[in-house]
C-alpha cells in the first residue's frame, strides 16, 4: 500500500471524531476498528479520465496547481489532494474527467467487462459506476441501469448526458428485486409466440426526447401497462426514463422492450454481466459517518444503528443479489458490492445466497492480485467484491461440498476479525490514515452523488422556471393576514383555530400535486407518502415537532 501512496497521502495523523457510545458499540459488535473514522484531511479524492484524454491532464495540473497521480492498478484513475476542487476546471465542465472513488472503480473493474457485453446495473443511481461501465464498453454492447428512486435515476440520466455516455444505455425506474426485462439485443431469443406484439399495438419507440407531451407519456404508460401485464405479474411495471440511440430500444414495440426473461431460462437471453451495488448502511464510508457531526449524531440511530432497518436492508440486499443472479446468463458473472463493513450486509448475505443458489460459485477477481487493497476488499468488504458466476448444470456445486477456501464467506468471517486484531491486515488494524484509504474514498462517491443530485434539482427548478434562491408567491398577495384571520375566526365560531378539548392548533398543510390523476397509480401513492416522509424527516432533524399535530 505504501508504495502506491502519493506524498499528500502520507502526511497528517487523523484527529478522531467524538463518536457516540451507541456507534462505538455498533463498531465493536461488528469487529470494526473505530480508528478508521479519523480525519479524512489526508485522504485523496479520485478522478477518472475519459480514455484518450490523458494528455489534457497537464492542463488540469496547471488549473488546480496540483499534479494528478496515476493509480497504476486501476486504469484511467488518478488521485488528487482532497481539498482540490475540480468543478470549475475545463476538463470537468467538458465531461472529460469525473469524480469516482477508487473502490467503485475496483468494483467495476472486477466485472471484467468485455466488448459487446450486455450489462445490468441493478442499483445504478446516481451513476458513477454506470458511467465507467459505458466508457469501458465504448461502441459495443449495452447497459441497462435500474434504480428504485426516480429522483436519483434522473440525476443519473443527467450525468450520462453530461458525459455523452448515454448512447448504449437505457434507464428504468424499477424495483431491482423484481426487475426482469431482457437486454434489447436479445429479444429475438424469446419465442415471439409467447409474448408477441399484438396487431393493434404497432407503436414503436422513436428517438428519446426529454420533452415529450404529457398526453403522449400518459398513452405510453397505459400501453406499457397493458403490454407488460400480459407477460408479467409484477404489480408496478418498470418505467423507462431514458434510452440512447444505440440502446436497441428505438424501433422496438412496447411489448418487445417490456419483455421479461421467461422463468428460469436465462441461458440464452440473460445479461453477460450484472452489478449489484446494493443499498446499505454506508458505515464503511468514513466521510459519510463524519457528516453526522453536522446532521446530528442522534440521527445515526435511525439511519445506521436501527436494527430493524439493518434487518430489512439485509433482506433487500439478498433479494437484489438473488434477482440480479436470476437475470445473469449461464457463464455470466456478477459483482455484489456495498459500502458497509458489517458482516451481516456482506458475507452473511453472500453466504445465504450461495446456500440458496447451487448454480452460483465464488470466483477470485481476475487481475485483483495486483490491487493494493485486495485484502481490504476481500476481507473487510469495504466494497465487498464477490464475483459470482453461473455454471453449467453438470458442474453444480452443493453447499456441503464447497471448496472455496478463502473465497468462501465463512472463511472471511474467521479471517477478518483475527487479522484485524493481530494487525495482519495493516490497512484496517492501524490508525494510520494512509492504510485505510479504500474506506475513506468511498465517501468521495457520496460527494459526487451530492453534486449530481444538486444538479438534478437545479435542472428541475430550471424546468419550472423558479429561482429557488428568490422567495416567490402563489396567487394574490394577502396583506393584513392577522386581522383577516381574527375576523374570520370571529365570524366562524364553528371552525375554531384549535382542535379538541386539548386545544391543539389546527394546522393546514399545503402541498402540491397534479390536477389530474398521475399517469401511474403509484404516483398518487408516492405523492401522499412523500408528505409523510417529509414530516418524518423534518421531525428527525428537529425542524418542527409533530407533537403539535394530532
Ligand atoms: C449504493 S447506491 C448505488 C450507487 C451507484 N451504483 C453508483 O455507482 O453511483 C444504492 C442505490 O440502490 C437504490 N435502491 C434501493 N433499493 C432498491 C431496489 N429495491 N431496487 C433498485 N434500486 C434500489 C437506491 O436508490 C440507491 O440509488
Amino acid at each position: 500500500i505504501e508504495a502506491n501512496l502519493g506524498p499528500m497521502e502520507r502526511t497528517t495523523k487523523p484527529s478522531m471524531l467524538p463518536l457516540p457510545e451507541e456507534f462505538l458499540g455498533f463498531l465493536r459488535e461488528n469487529n470494526i476498528d473505530s480508528s478508521i473514522y479519523g480525519a479524512t484531511d489526508s485522504v485523496p479524492r479520485y478522478i477518472r479520465v475519459k480514455p484518450g484524454n490523458e494528455a489534457c491532464l497537464q492542463e488540469l495540473e496547471a488549473e488546480i496547481k496540483s499534479k494528478p497521480l496515476k493509480l497504476e492498478w486501476l486504469t484511467g484513475f488518478y488521485s488528487l489532494p482532497n481539498n482540490v476542487q475540480i468543478a470549475n476546471t475545463r476538463l470537468y465542465k467538458h465531461g472529460l474527467i469525473y469524480g469516482i472513488d477508487a473502490a467503485s472503480g475496483a468494483a467495476v473493474s472486477a466485472l471484467n467487462i468485455l466488448a459487446g457485453d450486455h450489462v445490468l446495473d441493478l442499483c445504478s443511481a446516481p451513476g458513477a459506476k454506470l458511467c465507467m461501465i459505458l466508457e469501458i464498453l465504448g461502441d459495443s454492447g449495452s447497459v441497462t441501469g435500474v434504480d428504485v428512486s426516480q429522483h436519483r435515476l434522473a440525476a443519473c440520466r443527467t450525468m450520462l448526458q453530461k458525459y455523452s455516455l448515454g448512447d448504449r444505455c437505457r434507464l428504468f425506474v424499477a424495483d431491482g428485486t423484481t426487475f426482469s426485462l431482457i437486454p434489447t439485443k436479445r429479444i429475438n431469443y424469446i419465442d415471439k409466440a409467447c409474448c408477441s406484439t399484438s396487431q393493434e399495438n404497432v407503436d414503436v419507440f422513436h428517438e428519446w426526447t426529454s420533452r415529450r407531451p404529457w398526453k403522449e407519456r400518459k398513452k405510453t404508460a397505459r400501453q406499457r401497462q397493458i403490454g407488460f401485464s400480459k407477460i408479467s405479474s409484477v404489480l408496478q411495471p418498470p418505467e423507462l426514463i431514458f434510452y440512447g440511440k444505440k440502446s436497441g430500444v428505438i424501433g422496438l414495440s412496447i411489448d418487445e422492450v417490456f419483455q421479461s426473461i421467461p422463468g428460469t431460462d436465462v441461458s440464452g437471453c440473460g445479461y453477460d454481466k450484472v452489478l449489484v451495488d446494493a443499498e446499505c448502511t454506508h458505515d464503511g464510508s468514513v466521510r459519510h459517518i463524519q457528516k453526522f457531526e453536522q446532521w446530528g449524531w442522534e440521527t445515526l440511530q435511525q439511519r445506521v444503528l436501527n436494527a430493524e432497518r439493518t434487518d430489512s436492508l439485509t433482506v433487500l440486499q439478498l433479494k437484489l443479489l438473488t434477482n440480479g443472479f436470476q437475470l445473469l446468463k449461464v457463464g455470466g458473472s456478477l459483482v455484489y458490492s456495498t459500502c458497509s463493513l458489517t458482516i451481516a450486509q456482506n458475507e452473511d448475505v453472500v453466504e445465504q445466497f450461495l446456500q440458496e443458489n447451487a448454480s452460483a460459485v465464488l470466483q477470485e477477481v481476475e487481475g485483483a492480485k495486483s490491487w493494493p487493497y485486495v485484502h481490504l476488499l476481500y476481507f473487510t468488504s469495504v466494497t465487498a467484491l464477490v464475483l459470482l458466476e453461473t455454471i453449467i448444470t453438470s458442474q453444480f456445486r452443493s453447499s456441503e461440498s464447497c471448496n472455496c477456501g478463502d473465497l468462501h464467506p465463512k472463511s472471511w468471517k474467521q479471517v477478518e476479525p483475527q487479522r484485524v486484531n493481530e494487525g495482519e491486515v495493516p490497512a484496517v488494524a492501524t490508525s494510520d490514515p494512509n492504510s485505510y484509504r479504500a474506506l475513506n474514498i468511498s465517501k468521495i462517491l457520496a460527494d459526487e452523488e451530492n453534486a449530481v443530485l444538486a444538479n438534478a434539482d437545479e435542472e428541475q427548478s430550471d424546468h419550472n422556471k423558479v429561482n429557488p434562491s428568490q422567495p416567490y408567491m402563489i396567487g394574490r398577495k394577502i396583506s393584513k393576514w392577522d386581522q383577516l384571520r381574527a375576523e374570520w375566526l370571529k365570524n366562524n365560531p364553528s371552525r375554531p383555530s384549535t382542535v379538541g378539548p386539548s386545544k391543539m392548533p389546527r394546522v393546514l398543510l399545503v402541498t402540491g400535486s397534479s390536477s389530474e390523476l398521475c399517469e401511474n397509480p403509484v404516483g398518487d401513492h408516492l405523492l401522499l407518502k412523500s408528505i409523510k416522509n417529509k414530516m418524518d424527516y423534518d421531525q428527525s432533524y428537529k425542524f418542527y415537532r409533530l407533537l403539535f399535530l394530532s
